[in-house]
């Protein structure tokens, strides 16, 4: 009888992976924002001590972040920043930037108060935004990410072209950003290897995942296969839609898999159990909405938003989603969500007085 054709495994065995966590900047979207500063840095001391080398630390959109539009964060980024980056052993703190929301004089105060390295992040199909903040972190000497969100928007000879500029501009790595939560292994492979074909060896890849199709770990390991060096990710998840991918059970993988990452598995899963877990205000997992985020390719930050607009005018939440990713609604277009759960009750008669009240 013909044997079984055997499956060849990647073997990964050796290959070192930086964890970048997530919790108290992604995690930030996933709380309102309400952190309180004591929190924070019993989490990032908690994760630091279990060898968890890079920890980012900011308001969820970054520096800059705190308006009506994104929230406003229980202390600034500063006040945090100055509580947590004293306290870190090992671990080295990072800060988000959006350029345009955040500024250069907005980063050198975070790296006044001891951040050390930036993902700054565009939209995918925006590197040219980036190239200002790109070479002031450059010159602050801090380990600077450039990061393209919404990946799945741009296709790979797209992710290649804007990741080149930004390692032009002077990124050290580049990410590959699922922001929606919507790719599936074989879309990250196709990025992150069109990214390895033109990036300079030196160049680390990264990819950042939410976990709203259950994909966050799959995905993980498919941008490694390819060449990636750098993995996002939040201790028990904790992060916008249904989360990042879960870190915890990602070092359990890689661990199995024989890949190098320097964090110790047991201490961070007491972490996601006896830290995060009891800080979450909702359980962050795969649920209705946060699934249509992934399913639609919906930014997984429009979820809460959503879920407010949904109460406001009496449209369900996962059709205001369906209908974000269909007009392909973009970070930054926050006052959109509302405006379209508006214009969806106005259509189905559930706001007759509109009209009147705005006159
Ligand atoms: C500002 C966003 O939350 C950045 C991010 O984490 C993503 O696009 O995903
Ligand atoms: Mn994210």
């Amino acid at each position: 009888m013909p044997s079984a054709p055997q499956v060849q495994e990647p073997d990964l065995r050796g290959r070192k992976v930086v964890l970048h966590d997530m919790c108290l900047r992604d995690g930030m979207h996933a709380k309102r924002e309400q952190i309180p500063v004591e929190q924070m840095v019993k989490v990032a001391c908690a994760l630091d001590a279990a060898g968890v080398p890079l920890i980012q630390v900011t308001h969820g959109a970054g520096l800059g972040g705190n308006s009506l539009q994104h929230g406003f964060a229980m202390a600034s980024n500063e006040d945090y920043l100055s509580a947590v980056a004293p306290q870190m052993k090992q671990a080295k703190v990072s800060v988000l930037l959006i350029p345009g929301l955040g500024t250069m004089r907005e980063l050198q105060s975070a790296y006044d108060c001891g951040a050390r390295a930036v993902t700054v992040a565009t939209h995918c199909t925006e590197a040219d935004t980036s190239p200002q903040h790109i070479a002031y972190a450059r010159k602050l000497g801090m380990d600077t990410m450039g990061f393209l969100m919404m990946a799945h928007l741009n296709d790979p000879a797209g992710i290649a072209r804007q990741g080149k500029l930004m390692e032009d501009y002077g990124a050290q790595t580049v990410y590959v950003t699922d922001s929606a939560g919507y790719m599936l292994p074989a879309d990250v492979r196709a990025r992150v290897g069109a990214l390895r074909a033109v990036l300079k060896p030196e160049t680390e890849i990264g990819f950042h995942g939410h976990h709203n199709l259950g994909m966050g770990i799959a995905n993980s390991i498919a941008a490694i296969e390819e060449g990636a060096s750098r993995i996002d990710g939040s201790v028990a998840g904790l992060g916008a839609g249904a989360g990042n991918t879960p870190l915890e059970a990602f070092l359990a993988v890689c661990d199995r898999m024989g890949m190098v990452t320097g964090v110790d598995l047991f201490k961070l899963m007491d972490v996601a159990e006896d830290v995060i877990v009891p800080m979450m205000d909702h359980m962050v997992r795969v649920d209705r909405e946060s699934l249509t985020l992934g399913y639609a390719g919906v930014y997984s930050t429009f979820l809460l938003h959503a879920k407010r607009a949904a109460a406001r005018f009496g449209v369900s939440a996962r059709e205001i989603l369906v209908e974000l990713g269909r007009r392909k609604m973009i970070g930054g277009q926050e006052d959109m969500i509302e405006d379209t759960a508006m214009s969806m009750a106005k259509e189905r008669g559930l706001l007759k007085d509109v009209g009147r009240k705005t006159a």
